[in-house]
């Protein structure tokens, strides 16, 4: 496969694309992204690379950071995670309030920002340093030291994140959330600020491509059994209210960000990520979603 000519043609095929949303403007912070940006990264399963655009400059990864905060509450706490947050698409969007009091303070899925939060909370309870133990692990799965928290993101989205404090202040009052309010939404704008490449996050995410295991030196990071839920949450909650749409289309677990990054699996192939920071309505990066579809119908493969 041709990996490197198929990302050359998706190059130039969205070049004359009329590309018509918005930057995400709710972080104050996020607004200031040029538009233009556009970059694509795919890491196979041979080590090799390929790329085109803005693949090495980085960017608010946002909520692709809750595949990672999932990976290790599920490390800690094994299957009884699932009493605290369920498994089901929400059908909702992101940020939405309205399910939680009917399914009494039990989020529908850790993507969503309810279940996140729920994520986050189990993390700060359980761990001495949550902030320092992210940034450990996700250097580790990318093999690479230079990744770091973008503070005047966290700031900007701690300046005017109501929602996500209403939800962990609901939720705690329906008995679902232990720790500070305070100290969970200041460790989840932490981890929405993550700053990383195309390429970084192909990197990082080879392990769900790859049975759990680092692709450089083979060490074991997840159980088979944890990805193989990992995946499947991605599969079908990974895009909020578009999961579906995205299942649809291009065929690949995957998690979007509101920063206009997403990051996609081919099991046992590759992974691929890519940035354009002008979101479709649900709140999904438009070239992104376009240029995975191409990927998917140039290779002729997905996962179904
Ligand atoms: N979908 C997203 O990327 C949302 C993340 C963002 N930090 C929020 O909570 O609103």
């Amino acid at each position: 496969m041709d990996y490197q000519q198929i990302l050359d043609t998706i190059y130039e095929e969205m070049s004359y694309r009329d590309v018509r949303g918005k930057v995400a403007s709710y972080i104050p912070e996020l607004a200031k992204v040029d538009h233009r940006k556009f970059g694509m990264h795919i890491y196979n399963g041979e080590k090799q690379h390929f790329c085109f655009g803005d693949s090495k400059e980085k960017f608010s990864i946002q909520s692709i950071s809750k595949v990672f905060t999932l990976s290790m509450a599920m490390r800690i706490m094994g299957e009884s995670l699932w009493d605290r947050v369920s498994v089901e698409p929400s059908g909702d969007p992101f940020n939405s309030l309205t399910q939680l009091e009917y399914e009494s303070g039990i989020p529908r899925n850790p993507f969503i920002n309810a279940g996140a939060l729920v994520i986050c909370d189990i993390l700060v309870d359980q761990l001495e340093d949550p902030k320092k133990e992210l940034l450990e692990f996700v250097r580790n799965i990318t093999g690479d030291e230079n990744i770091d928290y973008d503070r005047s993101v966290a700031s900007s989205e701690k300046s005017t994140g109501y929602r996500n404090v209403a939800l962990v202040n609901y939720i705690k009052a329906l008995g679902n959330i232990k720790c500070d309010v305070e100290d969970i939404v200041d460790f989840y704008f932490h981890q929405c600020s993550l700053a990383m490449s195309c390429k970084q996050l192909a990197q990082a995410f080879m392990i769900y491509a790859n049975r759990g295991r680092l692709l450089e030196s083979d060490e074991k990071i997840l159980k088979p059994k944890s990805v193989k839920r990992i995946n499947a949450l991605m599969q079908t909650c990974g895009f909020y209210d578009e999961a579906g749409e995205f299942s649809f289309q291009v065929g690949l677990p995957g998690k979007s960000g509101v920063g206009g990054g997403i990051v996609a699996i081919h099991p046992e192939q590759y992974s691929v990520a890519v940035w354009s920071p002008i979101l479709n309505k649900k709140g999904n990066s438009e070239l992104g979603m376009k240029a995975l579809e191409r990927l998917t119908t140039l290779t002729g493969l997905s996962v179904f």
